[in-house]
């Protein structure tokens, strides 16, 4: 949490860099106009000889070689501190969205999420390598310009003092406009994409009940929005560029006005001195109206960065980080709990004071009608969330207390919804773990009876499943976290039992796995059926967050009646 609060912008340093390329910039381009000028002035007036004009032509082919190296310079650092903020924003927002409780992650806002760490921070590349460098020169660029023009010529440095400001006044005033516009347009195409995501997702229901019209009118809309909000920043931006031209062309004719007056009828300054001004202020100009468009594209990137740090200071529910004080034990974990307590921010239900002792039972089963809580607790146990009071005891310390990546590497979670990532099916069975054999995987696809699909491939292992690849029923989705959770060898196995929907085969091999993860593992399951739970070592049957029975099926049998009536319910269904 703290990492994501202490968040910033990578950028204190780079700015400084960019301050100083600037600044040589202008000091080459007063070098290279004073050298064209000073070329021209020798061939012109003074009628010098070539030979005469050769050092300075080499200086100036010089000076401007210089600046473009300068000017690549200053949008290099540009181009390096977007990356490195772009990179820490995207493992800021991931921080962040790892914290969202598990009940919750993947489940609100998913649009809008995937938008801000998609969409917004590629916006904010414009902000660190465009208006960031381009606000360094445009600033320090002009100011340079007109000292060096003060000193030659007053008038013109006053010309240009008083037709400059409309520039920056009227960036402004657009800047203002687009950073809101531009907030409009990303909330407009968050709005988008979580109604395409809700299109996507739910279109067999919708085709069921008829809405595909419906939605077909609601996406056309909502894209329509987004059309609108994002013409709208476009008229702004072509605006922008147009009354900017026209400030500076005015700006560059008044003064070259003022100097042909001055130099035809007054005879008050040099042909020298006045090429070299007008030499100098059109790059005067041209700094501050690159400003310009810099500053249309800065305000539409503070949109994306306001977004992003919307996103990270959002006070959605997040979950406590764990202390990592303590090592976990190689021997044998006993799990526990003291007073487990936890609330839901988004509904009534919570877990309420649950006390019970695992001690070294192989198989626990937790067991109630739906609602009752099973989940939240498993989920609890198994450290995806942590107790609003109270807490899972791990050998009698609190669970958060160990290291939390040692305890993730000691257990498997077998959800009803296994996570099917769109990678080849090897990958999706060793799940990164690099120490999987070949002959490991082999058995163990044998051991979930996925070999003769497997071999039913023309790529096999290597082909590609999940979103964009081949599709897998949700028996064979469910073998392949079976799969997963061997090859991972845990130490406890936490399973969701998949309450419908199962064929008979997945049935019968999550039986026989549950049983081979008895012999060396601890299994604590939520459990449905009445034959895993007769042979569990221990039992907790919850009712509406309480649990009102524990123990092993006989003396559960004779010490209570909801279990007695939930067997016989079994039993009769
Ligand atoms: N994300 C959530 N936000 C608010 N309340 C929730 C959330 N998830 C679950 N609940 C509520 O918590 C209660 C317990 O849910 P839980 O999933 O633990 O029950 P369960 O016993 O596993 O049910 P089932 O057997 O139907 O899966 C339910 O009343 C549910 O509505």
């Amino acid at each position: 949490m703290d990492e994501v609060k202490d968040w910033q912008w990578k950028e204190r340093k780079s700015k400084q860099l960019m301050l100083f390329f600037s600044l040589l910039l202008a000091l080459s381009i007063i070098v290279q106009a004073y050298l064209m000028v000073r070329i021209i002035d020798q061939i012109f007036i003074v009628q010098a000889a070539f030979g005469d004009i050769v050092l300075e032509l080499i200086l100036l082919i010089l000076a401007f070689i210089i600046r473009v190296i300068i000017d690549h310079l200053l949008f290099r650092v540009g181009n390096k501190t977007a990356k490195k903020n772009k990179i820490a924003a995207r493992s800021a927002l991931i921080k962040k969205y790892k914290q969202t409780p598990i009940h919750i992650q993947g489940k609100t806002q998913i649009g809008e999420k995937t938008n801000t760490f998609l969409h917004a921070v590629d916006e904010i590349n414009d902000y660190f390598s465009m208006y960031l460098p381009q606000t360094r020169k445009s600033t320090t660029i002009p100011l340079v310009l007109w000292m060096v023009i003060l000193i030659i010529h007053f008038q013109s440095a006053l010309i240009l003092l008083l037709t400059a400001p409309f520039i920056p006044l009227f960036m402004i005033l657009i800047g203002l406009q687009t950073k809101k516009k531009s907030e409009e347009q990303l909330d407009e195409l968050a709005k988008y994409s979580s109604k395409f995501l809700d299109v996507l997702q739910g279109i067999t229901s919708l085709k069921i009940y008829n809405q595909s019209n419906k939605t077909k009118i609601s996406l056309h809309n909502s894209s329509e929005s987004f059309k609108q909000a994002t013409m709208s920043i476009l008229k702004i931006a072509f605006m922008n560029s147009f009354m900017l031209e026209v400030i500076a062309m005015l700006g560059i004719g008044i003064v070259a006005l003022e100097l042909a007056i001055q130099l035809i009828f007054y005879q008050s300054v040099s042909f020298f001195s006045a090429f070299f001004i007008l030499v100098l202020v059109p790059e005067f100009f041209a700094s501050l109206r690159e400003l310009g468009s810099a500053f249309h594209q800065g305000k539409s990137s503070q949109g994306a960065i306001a977004k992003i740090e919307d996103a990270l200071n959002n006070s959605e529910e997040t979950e406590d980080k764990w202390e990592n004080m303590y090592d976990l034990p190689d021997h044998q974990v006993r799990l526990a709990s003291f007073d487990l307590h936890y609330s839901f921010q988004t509904s009534n239900f919570s877990l309420k004071d649950l006390n019970f002792d695992f001690k070294n039972y192989r198989k626990v089963a937790i067991i109630g009608k739906s609602g009752a809580g099973k989940t939240t607790l498993l989920n609890l146990l198994a450290g995806l969330i942590t107790p609003t009071s109270g807490s899972v005891l791990v050998n009698d310390k609190k669970l958060t207390a160990y290291k939390e990546s040692q305890w993730f590497e000691k257990i498997a979670y077998i959800t009803q919804n296994p996570t099917i990532l769109n990678e080849t099916l090897r990958e999706n069975l060793t799940f990164g773990n690099e120490t999987v054999t070949e002959q490991d995987l082999i058995q163990v696809i044998e051991q979930v009876g996925l070999k003769e699909l497997i071999d039913s491939f023309p790529n096999g292992l290597e082909t590609k499943v999940g979103e964009g690849g081949r599709g897998l029923s949700g028996g064979e989705m469910q073998r392949v976290a079976i799969a997963r959770a061997f090859l991972k060898q845990p130490a406890i196995v936490f399973l969701d039992e998949p309450t419908t929907g199962l064929d008979v085969k997945t049935e019968k091999i999550l039986q026989n796995s549950i049983k081979e993860f008895e012999k060396n593992t601890t299994i604590i399951m939520v459990a449905h059926r009445l034959h895993t739970i007769q042979d569990a070592d221990h039992i907790l049957l919850l009712d509406d967050g309480e649990l009102i029975a524990k123990g092993d099926h006989p003396s559960l049998l004779s010490s209570s009646i909801e279990y007695k009536e939930m067997i016989q319910a079994g039993k009769e269904g």
